[in-house]
């Protein structure tokens, strides 16, 4: 299993009880390789955000079990989670979450001050000439543009070196070219520095940067799609829309 990053295993998530309860996730069972970039799609309320939470362990599973590496996060306690994301997973959310009173250096590094480990001078300066940031380290997250402040965010999450970065519609609030730049800092980092990337998208295009495209619908995962395109990708989803399943 050493080559999965992260994984759930008969994944089930139920949100309300009686009348209100919603089987948001009804036995996903799925690995994440190491190394690889693979998307998440599916209709809305497939229960693409809930898979990412669980696996992240931004969230618990009703049953199953969600591994980080060889890490059940079912097994720890909260504490024990909180480092684990800190020291173990990135994120990268649509509303780029910097800190606005840190400069963009200051954010980059903030994982591994969190973690207590020295910054490692050489990764860092390398991640900040791929995402395109040198000229703007000084700057502060309300200085930048969308795009910017979501290379920032991508710095960042890869800036501690964790196993997996996982990504929540990270183009949703940008602008087509800013968000094409962003989906190619993730693949590069994926393919040049062998980095791990979990991305869930509404976006056929955004998908198809990914290796890999796992579809979900009704909470239950449906199919996959290696080598995506987007013409490809946006034809599975038609199918799922008309028939629920499948073509
Ligand atoms: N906190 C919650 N309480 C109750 N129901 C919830 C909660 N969060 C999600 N749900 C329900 O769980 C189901 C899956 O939601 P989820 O957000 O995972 O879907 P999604 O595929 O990410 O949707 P979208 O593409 O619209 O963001 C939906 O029916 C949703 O209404």
């Amino acid at each position: 299993m050493s080559d999965l990053a992260a994984r759930v295993t008969g994944a089930v998530k139920i949100y309300g009880s009686g009348e209100a309860e919603v089987r948001a996730l009804d036995g996903v069972s799925l690995g994440f390789t190491a190394g690889r970039f693979t998307a998440i799609m599916g209709p809305s309320g497939s229960g693409k955000s809930t898979l990412m939470h669980c696996a992240a362990g931004l969230d618990t599973l009703t049953s199953g079990t969600a591994h980080i590496g060889g890490t059940e996060l079912g097994t720890l306690t909260d504490r024990q989670l909180t480092l684990l994301r800190r020291e173990r997973v990135g994120f990268v959310f649509q509303s780029f979450n910097l800190v606005p009173t840190l400069t963009v250096a200051e954010n980059i590094r903030l994982p591994r001050d969190l973690a207590g480990r020295r910054a490692d001078t050489e990764f860092t300066d390398a991640l900040i000439d791929v995402v395109g940031l040198r000229d703007r380290l000084h700057h502060r997250p309300g200085e930048l543009s969308g795009g910017q402040q979501q290379r920032v965010a991508v710095a960042r999450a890869f800036a501690g070196e964790p196993d997996v970065v996982f990504a929540d519609e990270p183009t949703g609030n940008l602008d087509s070219r800013s968000g094409e730049e962003v989906l190619r800092l993730l693949g590069d980092a994926v393919r040049q520095m062998n980095r791990t990337v979990v991305m869930v998208t509404h976006d056929p295009v955004a998908a198809a940067h990914a290796d890999e495209v796992v579809f979900l619908a009704d909470g239950r995962l449906v199919d996959r799609m290696a080598s995506p395109t987007p013409q490809g990708v946006l034809d599975r989803l038609k199918a799922f829309d008309t028939t629920g399943v499948p073509a």
